[in-house]
């Protein structure tokens, strides 16, 4: 019989793809010499109240450990991920409570730390170079970012990492499920426009936060934005009532908090940094980047305009996999792309336009399934419009100033945050009333 690892966890953040692996057997020795990183000087940094205090030990220490409080050595798995059980020990520190999510760098588990006796989250970075590599440079990011956030309510707060086995951990304070998984657990039901505009103001005073220390995110998106509290409350959904509730809940989960965090600074540059590869996940994607044309701080803003869209009306806006659909879809709801950006386009780029001047669209299309896609959008004002009772002119206004084409007109995140979608006085409202 098999046994199944890492799966079905009753938790808010768990991947449910099903996931077996081969059973250990935890009492025997493993059958090959323990690999070079046992033998390496193990090595560790903590970050208390903006102190970073340096851990060396040698690898003589560490082996020593009882074999109740590390497990055994095992090979990772094919794609370089640490093989674990719950309930295991991670350094003789942390114990494993329960996995928490899975992104392209590793895995984020939940732990219990015995020193601070706190639940903390820890990401452990798969063993291969280029993601170690990339696990350096993030965690020189949070820990520039956490010298900075003096209130610690912008991005997640590092607390301490390490190298253990190959894995380079990072481990962070505890936080909340995702907006996506939030949003996902609630059947995609959209937030209320008053939630939103919490929401947006705090994604966007981290973004501004973070430029301002002349940082790029580039993957901005609603699986990296962190409710901080995973409390939840029962709302009746009057959209739902207004209909038959045809196989709908009546009622739908608000977060108690509207608290956000901006998590996973695995792609984040520096200003400096070359700018001309594939960045941001692609839903998220600004159009610089397809075109080829180099990018800059405003591809974090064109992101925040698909996640605000997609907070009120629960899905993304630019369903797509490929770029001639992306691009289509952007001109179906936002108007055709500007000649100077479309002449400019780059070598791979420059074939989704007719003559260098049209985008060759419907002709150049897939499928009638991907023409049906991109001809059933609407326009960005009825969009809203269907989904926003008040406030819909602001909100479109400051739409289309994140959704500007040309990233130089782009608004930059503080002229965003005096638009009077957030300034003007919304008090009678409240998303919780
Ligand atoms: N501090 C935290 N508290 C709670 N959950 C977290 C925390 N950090 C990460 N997670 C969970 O783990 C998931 C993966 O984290 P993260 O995005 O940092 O990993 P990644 O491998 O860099 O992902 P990606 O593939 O998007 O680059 C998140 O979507 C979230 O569900």
């Amino acid at each position: 019989m098999e046994t199944q690892w890492i799966s079905d966890f009753a938790h808010p953040g768990v991947d449910k793809r099903p996931r077996k692996r081969p059973r250990l057997n935890w009492d025997v020795p493993p059958p090959l010499p323990p690999p070079k990183a046992l033998q390496m000087i193990y090595c560790s940094q903590e970050i208390a109240n903006g102190t970073i205090t340096n851990h060396f030990m040698p690898a003589v220490y560490y082996t020593g450990v009882p074999r109740n409080i590390s497990p055994p050595w095992r090979p990772d798995d094919k794609d370089g991920h640490y093989v674990f059980a719950i309930g295991e020990n991670l350094t003789p520190r942390y114990r494993i409570l329960s996995k928490m999510g899975e992104g392209t760098f590793g895995q984020v588990v939940e732990c219990w730390d015995l020193e601070t006796k706190e639940t903390v989250a820890i990401k452990i970075v798969r063993s291969l170079q280029k993601y170690r590599e990339a696990a350096m440079i993030e965690i020189d990011v949070l820990q520039k970012l956490a010298k900075h956030d003096f209130t610690g309510t912008r991005c997640v707060q590092i607390r301490n990492w390490f190298d253990y086995r190959n894995h380079i951990c990072i481990v962070f304070e505890k936080l909340g499920p995702s907006l996506y998984d939030f949003l996902r657990k609630n059947s995609y039901r959209s937030f209320p426009i008053d939630l939103v505009r919490e929401l947006g103001r705090q994604i966007l005073e981290s973004v501004a936060f973070m430029h301002d220390l002349r940082l790029i995110h580039t993957d901005l998106k609603p699986e990296n934005i962190l409710l901080v509290s995973s409390d939840c409350i029962r709302v009746p959904d009057y959209k739902v009532l207004s209909r038959s509730a045809k196989g709908g809940s009546f009622f739908k989960n608000l977060p108690k908090s509207s608290a956000i965090k901006l998590i996973d600074f695995g792609s984040t540059t520096f200003e400096h940094q070359d700018h001309s590869y594939v960045v941001s996940t692609r839903h998220y994607r600004a159009p610089e980047v397809i075109l080829g044309l180099g990018w800059n701080y405003p591809c974090d803003l064109w992101s925040v305009g698909c996640i605000l869209v997609e907070l009120c009306s629960g899905e993304a806006l630019f369903q797509t996999h490929e770029n001639l659909e992306h691009l289509a879809m952007m001109e179906k709801v936002l108007g055709p792309l500007p000649q100077h950006m479309v002449i400019r386009a780059d070598r791979r780029a420059e074939k989704y336009f007719r003559r260098g001047m049209r985008l060759d669209w419907p002709e150049g299309a897939t499928s009638r399934e991907s023409m049906r896609a991109v001809w059933k959008l609407p326009r960005l004002q009825n969009l809203v419009m269907q989904h926003v009772d008040h406030s819909a002119g602001d909100l479109i206004d400051l739409l289309q100033g994140l959704f500007r084409y040309d990233p130089n007109e782009r608004m930059k995140a503080r002229e965003a945050l005096r638009h009077p979608f957030f300034t003007k006085d919304h008090r009678r409202y409240g998303y919780l009333n």
